[in-house]
């Protein structure tokens, strides 16, 4: 869908780039997240993608065209964004009509709009606040509602720049649910930024990870989490364990009152084995041995905290 190639961006001094030379693709009805840390280019990206920003370099493709010699107009019609802090509600009419408004703007018919209007306030669960004014709705019913107008028309790509800020779990869980079962169904190509690493390990397809203005990975979410998951183990043993009784350097003891977890780090199945046998030779009861779970936040923290080792 998109073909970026060598693209760079500065905001001021050419030597000061934010984006230095990176070059991905977006694949048609994916969900790519892009991730890395504060001021790492993700939104800078994002609107350039969105042409609101000029590059300073390189060639971007979408659909195998030129994506500068595009019309705006025409762009628009294929692509649109929710991006963070930005009004997308006239806060004195009701949610259904602003539905209408943009729905208009993007010149659609009227019975469409209720069409879509309905099924997307239902998908999102406001449709019984669809007559409520939208300056009545709260932050999450606001956030919805902003991605359903995005939404509106069956745009191609859809861009949402960190979608979950401040909403609660549920609703969180909710908002990307029915995103992701949407785009499914309805095949739009998502990209979307978001620190929340379970927003992204829940609907993201690829990933790609912006470090010091290059691409540190792009590929997808699964092969990132196995690639760089640690080898954490969790040992469970009955009462307190002397320090000199674990064999390994590298793990964490944490005392829980009645129990001691024991961290295990990057250990090989050899010496598990050792491990697990001297523990228990020492008189230890092992009540749980179990790996810890690849949640994508801890495999982004050990992967950024790595990142000092890696070429920039
Ligand atoms: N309008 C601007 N003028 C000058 N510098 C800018 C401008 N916008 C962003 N920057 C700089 O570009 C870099 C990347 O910013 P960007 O907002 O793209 O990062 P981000 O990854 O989205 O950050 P965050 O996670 O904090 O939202 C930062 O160093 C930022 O200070």
């Amino acid at each position: 869908m998109y073909k970026v190639s060598n693209l760079k961006k500065s905001y001021g001094k050419k030597a000061d780039l934010v984006l230095k030379d990176i070059s991905f693709d977006i694949n048609e009805g994916e969900i790519l997240g892009i991730l890395g840390i504060n001021g790492a280019g993700k939104t800078t990206l994002i609107k350039i993608l969105l042409r609101a920003l000029e590059p300073s370099g390189g060639k971007i493709e979408f659909l195998g065209n030129d994506l500068s010699k595009i019309p705006l107009s025409t762009y628009y019609k294929d692509v649109s964004a929710v991006l963070e802090g930005e009004r997308n509600a006239y806060w004195y009419l009701t949610g259904f009509q602003n539905i209408q408004y943009f729905g208009r703007l993007k010149k659609l018919r009227d019975s469409v709009i209720s069409e879509e209007a309905d099924t997307l306030l239902k998908a999102f669960d406001l449709y019984d606040a669809k007559d409520q004014t939208a300056g009545k709705y709260s932050r999450g019913m606001l956030q919805k509602l902003s991605i359903i107008v995005a939404m509106l028309g069956d745009p191609k790509v859809l861009f949402l720049d960190e979608p979950t800020l401040g909403l609660d779990l549920l609703t969180k869980k909710a908002v990307m649910n029915n995103l992701k079962r949407l785009a499914e169904e309805k095949k739009n190509t998502i990209v979307l930024t978001s620190h929340e690493l379970d927003v992204i390990d829940a609907v993201t397809d690829r990933v790609l990870v912006l470090e010091n203005g290059g691409i540190a990975y792009v590929g997808k979410t699964s092969d990132f989490k196995q690639m760089y998951s640690e080898n954490k183990y969790k040992l469970t043993v009955r009462g307190t364990v002397a320090r000199g009784d674990i064999l390994s350097d590298d793990c964490a003891v944490e005392e829980r009152g009645a129990t001691t977890d024991i961290i295990l780090s990057n250990i090989s199945n050899q010496d598990i084995d050792r491990l697990l046998m001297h523990i228990l030779e020492k008189g230890y009861e092992i009540i749980a041995f179990s790996k810890d779970s690849n949640r994508l936040e801890d495999v982004m923290e050990a992967f950024i905290q790595r990142g000092s080792n890696r070429d920039a």
